[in-house]
């Protein structure tokens, strides 16, 4: 069995890391930290794990983190990287779901996250755990930053695209929005009940961090000579739970010789366990994701115009955060990359 650590087991996306890893045929939780919960049984602060989840919160310490062979960081951004060199020195591998290891310029970082890097020789290390980019570099990785969850719905929409430089990379547009646990567990008034439901808006739309982490990935899957990458990003407040729908635009380079959109996603991927290209005129539903690490994604051209969109729906808490991390994690120990998260989407 792999020996897993979490740091950071009282948010949202520790608390799903637990729910997917309690049912992980080839790995077992050993260490689990709050400063807040220590000493507390997990069971009493998430009832769903009574029964699968048989640990009590722990104080971070490098020493007993550095004992299991992976280790999950599910913290607030600026945490990791100032624990990253003792750990890494211990042996242990590292799976970090801030974005601490996420964009390879550290001073476009601290220009978006209003902070030093704390880590700057560690960065140009990490693998950006977007398997269907990075699936190769992941094997062998110490250190993989696991993308945002926003950035995970619109660069799986938008590879096939990029990938054959068939549309203008310079002119993307993605308008997404997003559940309320993808701002955490904090109490914040903006977040409450009454000030979200029945309601929606945009916000960040002059600037959100996520610009330069999408950018510098959809460059990444361009042919390398033509790689460039200009998104308007406009995140959206859904008052739902979980779930991201993102609906992306891009313009056709040369309309009139587009080959067959839906076929070249299909194919695109085909050997992909947790992509699902849906049939020509589908609406992918966040629903249909709910509590799965499956994306969902539909392409058209509307009217047959030079305007090509792609609909894109994940569980923001599972494929945009701990889902993913566990896939990494299947793929940095050379597991079946489905194990433990071969789960069916709740539905309705
Ligand atoms: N929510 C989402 O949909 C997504 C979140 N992410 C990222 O995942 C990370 C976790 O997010 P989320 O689960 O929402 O959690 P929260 O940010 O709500 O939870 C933070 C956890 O980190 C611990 N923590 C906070 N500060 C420290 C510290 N200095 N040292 C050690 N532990 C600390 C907290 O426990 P304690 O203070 O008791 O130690 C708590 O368990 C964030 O970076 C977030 O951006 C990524 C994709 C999607
Ligand atoms: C609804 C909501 O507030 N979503 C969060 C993003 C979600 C996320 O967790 O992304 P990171 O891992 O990069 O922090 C936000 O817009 O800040």
């Amino acid at each position: 069995m792999i020996k897993v650590g979490i740091v950071g087991g009282t948010g949202y996306t520790g608390v799903e890391l637990l729910r997917l890893l309690a049912k992980h045929p080839q790995a077992e939780v050993n260490v689990i930290t709050s400063r807040a919960e220590a000493g507390i049984p997990v069971s009493d602060l998430y009832p769903n794990l009574r029964g699968h989840v048989d640990l009590a919160f722990t104080e971070p310490d490098v020493e007993l983190l550095g004992k299991c062979d992976v280790v999950f960081f599910a913290t607030p951004h600026g945490v990791a990287q100032n624990l990253m060199p003792a750990l890494l020195a211990t042996g242990t591998r590292v799976i970090d779901l801030s974005a601490d290891f996420r964009i390879r310029d550290t001073d476009l970082w601290a220009h978006w996250y209003d902070q030093t890097h704390g880590c700057p020789e560690l960065v140009s290390e990490a693998v950006y755990g977007l398997p269907e980019l990075n699936r190769e570099a992941i094997k062998s990785a110490r250190l993989v930053a696991c993308p945002g969850c926003y950035p995970t719905a619109a660069q799986l929409a938008l590879m096939p695209l990029l990938h054959n430089a068939l549309v203008d990379p310079e002119h993307l547009i993605i308008n997404a929005a997003s559940g309320a646990t993808g701002a955490g567990r904090q109490a914040k008034v903006g977040m409450l009940l009454t000030e979200i439901s029945d309601s929606f808006k945009a916000y960040g739309a002059s600037g959100h961090r996520h610009l330069p982490e999408i950018e510098q990935a959809l460059r990444d899957m361009q042919p390398a000579d033509s790689a460039k990458a200009q998104v308007t990003f406009i995140p959206h407040l859904l008052p739902m739970v979980r779930g991201i729908h993102a609906t992306c635009y891009a313009r056709a380079l040369a309309p009139e010789t587009l080959p067959d959109l839906q076929a070249l996603f299909e194919q695109h991927y085909a050997d992909e366990p947790f992509v699902d290209v849906m049939p020509a005129g589908s609406h992918p539903e966040t629903r249909s994701v709910k509590g799965s690490n499956v994306c969902r994604i539909s392409v058209c051209q509307p009217q047959g115009r030079d305007t090509i969109v792609v609909l894109s729906v994940i569980d923001n808490l599972t494929r945009g955060a701990s889902g993913q991390a566990v896939q990494n994690m299947n793929i940095m120990f050379g597991l079946d990359e489905t194990a433990g998260l071969d789960v069916v989407a709740l539905l309705p």
